[in-house]
C-alpha cells in the first residue's frame, strides 16, 4: 500500500464503547464494542435492518447513543461532528448548485476565502475525474458523476473520518466497478480512516482492510475479519484462493444472519 499521509496516532480512530441505541421500545444495537484504528477501512455487512446506518449516524453525531458512548479521534461524539464526513446512497448535492459550489460548500461555510476553496475544490475535482464538468449542474450528470461529486465534497473538507453508507448501491456494475477502484485510490493516498457499508461481499473484499458481520434483533457484532489480501488490489485478486476462502467464510455468517432475520418475520 502506499505511505499514508497521516502518521498513526495513540488509540483507536473510533471507537465504540458499550453502545446501545434504542428508538422506543425498539432496540436496535445491544453493547456494541467496536475500535477502528487510524487508516483503516472498515466495511459493516450484515442482514437488513442490523444498525448498520444507525452505527454510522452515531458515529457522525446524527444520533445519541442511549447506552454506552461513541468516541472519534479521542473525543465522545455529543454532537453532529465536522471531523466525519458522510456519503449516502442518494447522493445529497444540492440541486441548485454547479459542481464546483456544491464541492465548495463545506469550506465555504468555514469561511475558507473564494480563492482558496477554488483550488481545494479544483484539486478533488480532478482526483475524482470531474474535470471539465465544474460548471454543471447535479441534473446534468449521470449517477455515477453524481456520486463522484458527494465524494469530492466530503474529501474538501478533509475529515478525520469518511463514512460511507450504500454509496454505489445505486449503480450499474461497470460504474460500481469504476468507483470502487478510484475510491481505493484515493484511500491508499490519503491515509483517511474509512468505514463503508454494503450488501456486497465482493465490494467489501475488494475494498477493505476488515470486515465485521452484524447480526440482528438486536445488532451486534457476529464476526470480525482481517481482509489482508494484497494492495493494489486489481479484479485479479478475485482468483486467487485467499480471496475464495474469505468469501466463503464472510459469506457462511451472513447467510446464518440472514436466515436468522427471515425466520423472525415469519
Ligand atoms: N430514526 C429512527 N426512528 C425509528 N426507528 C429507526 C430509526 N432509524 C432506524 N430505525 C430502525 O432501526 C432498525 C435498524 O435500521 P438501520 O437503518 O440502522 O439498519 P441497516 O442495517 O442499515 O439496514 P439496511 O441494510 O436495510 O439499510 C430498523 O428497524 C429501522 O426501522
Amino acid at each position: 500500500m502506499a505511505e499514508m499521509k497521516n502518521p498513526p496516532k495513540a488509540g483507536p480512530m473510533i471507537e465504540f464503547r458499550g453502545t446501545g441505541k434504542s428508538f422506543g421500545d425498539l432496540k436496535v444495537l445491544q453493547q456494541v464494542d467496536l475500535q477502528v484504528a487510524q487508516g483503516e477501512f472498515l466495511v459493516l455487512l450484515g442482514a437488513s435492518g442490523c444498525g448498520k446506518s444507525t452505527m454510522l449516524n452515531l458515529v457522525s453525531g446524527f444520533e445519541r447513543a442511549s447506552t454506552g458512548s461513541v468516541w472519534v479521534n479521542g473525543r465522545e461524539v455529543k454532537d453532529v461532528d465536522p471531523a466525519c464526513g458522510m456519503v449516502f446512497q442518494q447522493y445529497a448535492l444540492f440541486p441548485w448548485k454547479t459542481v464546483r459550489e456544491n464541492v465548495e460548500f463545506g469550506l465555504k461555510m468555514r469561511g475558507v476565502s473564494r480563492a482558496e476553496r477554488a483550488r481545494v475544490a479544483q484539486h478533488y475535482i480532478e482526483m475524482v475525474g470531474l474535470k471539465g464538468f465544474e460548471d454543471s449542474f447535479p441534473n446534468k450528470l449521470s449517477g455515477g458523476m453524481k456520486q463522484r461529486v458527494s465524494i469530492a465534497r466530503v474529501l474538501a473538507n478533509d475529515p478525520d473520518v469518511m463514512l460511507f453508507d450504500e454509496p454505489f448501491a445505486a449503480l450499474d456494475a461497470m460504474t460500481r466497478q469504476v468507483l470502487q477502484e478510484q475510491l481505493l485510490q484515493i484511500y491508499e493516498k490519503s491515509g483517511k480512516t474509512i468505514i463503508f457499508i454494503t450488501h456486497s461481499i465482493d465490494e467489501a473484499l475488494m475494498l477493505s482492510t476488515r470486515m465485521v458481520v452484524m447480526g440482528a434483533k438486536p445488532g451486534r457484532v457476529v464476526q470480525d475479519i482481517d481482509n489482508d489480501l494484497p494492495h493494489p488490489r486489481t479484479a485479479d485478486v478475485q482468483l486467487s484462493s485467499r480471496y475464495i476462502e474469505l468469501k466463503r467464510s464472510i459469506w457462511e455468517t451472513v447467510q446464518v444472519e440472514v436466515m436468522k432475520g427471515l425466520e423472525g418475520v415469519k
